[in-house]
């Protein structure tokens, strides 16, 4: 049977990565896919309850990492799962790549923790295609500020995400088979070209 494949968007925020979700589907379908656009933390009725909760309550860093598995584990049983034996492709807005660096690079917790929260939720689970957008700090944060009220992960300082650009960075480096890191400074033309080869890169 053909099975899908799964396609992770990463970056901090302000990186420009919901500037190149639609866009991507929209390839995909172009080429005769079955695309199924989804989102973490969210993307199931719990999975969103628990990001309402995620973005905008202060609490222990190592219940934060496990609600974010938590809806996760939902996600991928109700959403991610059935999607790829059907034979859809699925994109997220991020995945557990985004644990590793926020929870794990910008708020400093044990990556050994996480290894066994994801060897427990998804052992046999990994995109096929992680599309890192990446920028330098001072970008993202102009991105932001001209655009939107700041959520709880957007308040913290420039110390958090410089951690949590460079665990995005570094697992980019440990897994060079799924990820393509996209200088996200370029003009958002140049890279919609850059995700067109990509994208028929994978679908080859
Ligand atoms: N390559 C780019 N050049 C200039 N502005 C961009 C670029 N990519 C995104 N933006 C703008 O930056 C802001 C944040 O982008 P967004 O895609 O929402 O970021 P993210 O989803 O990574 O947090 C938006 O206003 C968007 O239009
Ligand atoms: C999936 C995930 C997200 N996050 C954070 C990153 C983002 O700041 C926030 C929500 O992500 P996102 O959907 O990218 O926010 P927005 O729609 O505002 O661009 O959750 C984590 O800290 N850990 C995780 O595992």
């Amino acid at each position: 049977m053909t099975t899908g494949k799964f396609i992770t968007f990463e970056g901090i925020d302000g990186a420009g990565k919901s500037t190149h979700l639609s866009f991507v589907a929209e390839l995909l379908r172009a080429h005769k896919k079955t695309v199924v656009v989804t989102r973490e933390p969210g993307g199931t009725s719990l999975g969103e309850q628990l990001r309402e909760i995620l973005l905008h309550e202060k609490m222990h860093l190592e219940t934060e990492a496990l609600l974010m598995f938590a809806a996760r584990r939902e996600h991928i049983a109700q959403v991610i799962a059935p999607a790829l034996e059907r034979g859809d492709w699925v994109i997220s807005d991020r995945f557990t790549d985004a644990t590793f660096a926020y929870q794990g690079g910008g708020r400093k917790l044990e990556r050994a923790k996480l290894e066994a929260l994801e060897q427990w939720v998804h052992p046999h689970l990994q995109p096929d295609l992680t599309l890192l957008f990446d920028v330098p700090l001072e970008v993202a944060r102009a991105r932001l500020d001209a655009t939107r009220t700041l959520d709880k992960f957007e308040q913290e300082k420039a110390d958090f995400f410089a951690a949590t650009r460079a665990e995005y960075l570094r697992r980019a480096s440990e897994f060079p088979q799924r990820f393509h890191v996209i200088d996200s400074t370029q003009a958002i033309s140049t890279i919609q070209e850059q995700l067109r080869a990509i994208v028929a890169g994978i679908d080859a």
